[in-house]
């Protein structure tokens, strides 16, 4: 699904109401009554009292509306409409007049005005919409003020009042922090980014009937991977495959004390569809892995070390025709032994054209040098699945907020030709191409030790299968949010291990 710009919705809208054609007080009207489908199976009649706060805009417009509709249905309703400006639009002044036939409307047009809210309430935040065009000031801050430190749900039309859909706020900016927001048709950046979860809330889509031909015709450099996109990427095993079919995967990870790391991430990797794993580790981890994952084969380092990861056997004789995809990371430690081992596969898998996940310590190592020069041994089209420290490492520096992130983030990706997953909730998911994919599954019981190992081995099993990279990376990333789904739904996202995500692997 696309993520749009305010300026390619409000071209959307226009391109909708002279195309279908549709009248915009109808499409206004479209989408209120999207707004309430959704809110009267979430806020059931007879349960809460409404206090909807409009603007003067088409957010209000929308509020004005929501309103007339909610009326009849039952609810118990009041009706504010926030007078901070002179400037009214046509759609407002349309419901104004159409509302205020069924019920009256109080006007707050002072910052002494008094709403005492009660436990049974939730509000309706119409005031402003994608048309913010500067913080909030004045009367509109002190509402939002007001709103915010009421205590009960709020519900966001559109988008939070105050929060600028795709650039950043101002930290000092009054913002109203939604519990719900419900968005019509078209995901906005700004819901995607970690620094906006406190105003957003849980936000939902819903369809308004926007021209799907104009959209589909949008350049979009965001996307929110919906779960039916990405479930179509799923290839069915053939009657008739063996496990030649489904490749032979080459896991290069784990040392003394972190042989865990080596088995999460294989383990994830076999449950993934993979035909055959090889795990490449220290002769220590040779009885563990054995006994705890009987289906993995192991390829023991020949350095002598058993503490440290340190390999010298890369040839084209070890490596060419026999694995189909290569895994880097979990557990390798960091040393310039080790960093010399995986720079030397990765120039040999440059060389062969065999497809790499690179994670965790093998970022950690590549980014020891000052200059980053290790940078230029990754082969084209890796993928990169770091978390913010491990990409801060990488660039060799920070960024002020979630929209610099972003940019140095499609630099990166596009700079070294290589698809980064740059973890977190919403996984963004950077490609050589300059877009960026946000995934969609996921929950904050997997931020914990072992998850990112458990990834590395699921879109290692993928590439192995001969998915490409960009499918790699962006179902390995979905599935692996899902599995924590299901993992947090069994287990409580307190009590979830790792373990767990793997145990819930299904697709
Ligand atoms: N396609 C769709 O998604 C549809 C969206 N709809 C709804 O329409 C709004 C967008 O409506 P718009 O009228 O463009 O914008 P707003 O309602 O947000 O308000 C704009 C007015 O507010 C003024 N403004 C902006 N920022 C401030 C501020 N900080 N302080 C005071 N006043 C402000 C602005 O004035 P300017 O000086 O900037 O011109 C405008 O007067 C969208 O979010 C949906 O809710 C349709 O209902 C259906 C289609
Ligand atoms: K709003």
């Amino acid at each position: 699904m696309k993520i749009l710009f305010v300026n390619e919705i409000r071209e959307a809208d226009a391109y909708t109401i002279l195309h279908e054609p549709i009248d915009s007080i109808d499409l206004m009207e479209r989408a209120s009554s999207a707004f309430v489908s959704w809110f009267k199976e979430n806020y059931l009649v007879g349960n809460y009292k409404v206090k909807i706060f409009c603007g003067l805009g088409d957010n209000g417009g929308d509020g004005l509306a929501i309103a007339r509709m909610l009326h009849p249905l039952g609810y118990d309703l009041e009706v504010f409409v926030v007078k901070f400006s002179k400037k009214i639009s046509e759609n407002f002044d349309q419901n104004l007049y159409r509302l205020e036939k069924q019920i009256p409307v109080k006007i707050i047009d002072n910052e002494s005005f008094i709403v005492n809210f009660e436990k049974k309430d939730v509000i309706i935040d119409a005031l402003l919409g994608s048309g913010l065009s500067r913080s909030l000031e004045g009367l509109l801050k002190s509402v939002v003020e007001k709103l915010n430190e009421s205590e009960v749900p709020i519900i966001s039309v559109d988008i939070p009042s105050g929060l600028f859909a795709n650039k950043s706020n101002n930290l000092s900016d009054t913002i109203i922090k939604a519990t719900h927001t419900v968005s019509f048709q078209i995901p906005k950046l700004a819901f995607m980014l970690p620094q906006n979860a406190e105003f957003v809330g849980d936000w939902h889509i819903v369809d308004i009937g926007l021209n799907e031909d104009f959209i589909e015709k949008v350049t979009a450099k965001f996307f929110y991977s919906t779960p039916l996109e990405v479930e179509k990427l799923i290839k069915p095993r053939k009657k008739f495959s063996h496990k030649g079919t489904f490749g032979h995967a080459l896991l290069v990870s784990g040392s003394y004390g972190m042989m865990g790391a080596a088995i999460l991430s294989a383990r994830a990797c076999m449950r993934s569809g993979v035909g055959k794993l090889t795990v490449h580790s220290i002769p220590s981890g040779l009885a563990i892995m054995q006994m705890l994952l009987p289906e993995a084969m192991y390829w023991e380092t020949a350095s002598g070390e058993s503490d440290l990861f340190i390999s010298t056997q890369y040839n084209i004789e070890n490596i060419a025709n026999k694995f189909q995809a290569v895994g880097i990371g979990p557990g390798l430690g960091v040393n310039i032994k080790i960093k010399e081992s995986i720079e030397q596969l990765c120039e040999l898998c440059a060389e062969l054209s065999i497809p790499m996940v690179i994670d965790a310590d093998a970022l950690n190592n590549l980014s020891m040098d000052e200059n980053r020069e290790s940078l230029s041994k990754i082969p084209k089209n890796s993928i990169l699945t770091p978390h913010p420290k491990e990409f801060q490492n990488l660039l060799n520096k920070s960024w002020k907020d979630d929209y610099e992130k972003l940019e140095l983030l499609t630099q990166f990706a596009v700079n070294q030709g290589v698809i980064v997953c740059l973890k977190g909730a919403n996984t963004a998911i950077a490609l050589p191409d300059g877009t960026i994919h946000f995934n969609s599954s996921g929950n904050a019981g997997m931020a914990k030790a072992g998850s990112g190992d458990v990834l590395t081995g699921m879109i290692l099993a993928l590439l192995a299968q001969g998915y490409s990279p960009k499918e790699a990376a962006i179902l390995g990333v979905y599935q692996h949010g899902l599995a924590g789904d299901k993992a947090a739904q069994n287990r409580g996202m307190n009590n979830m291990i790792a373990s767990d995500i793997i145990e819930n692997i299904r697709f």
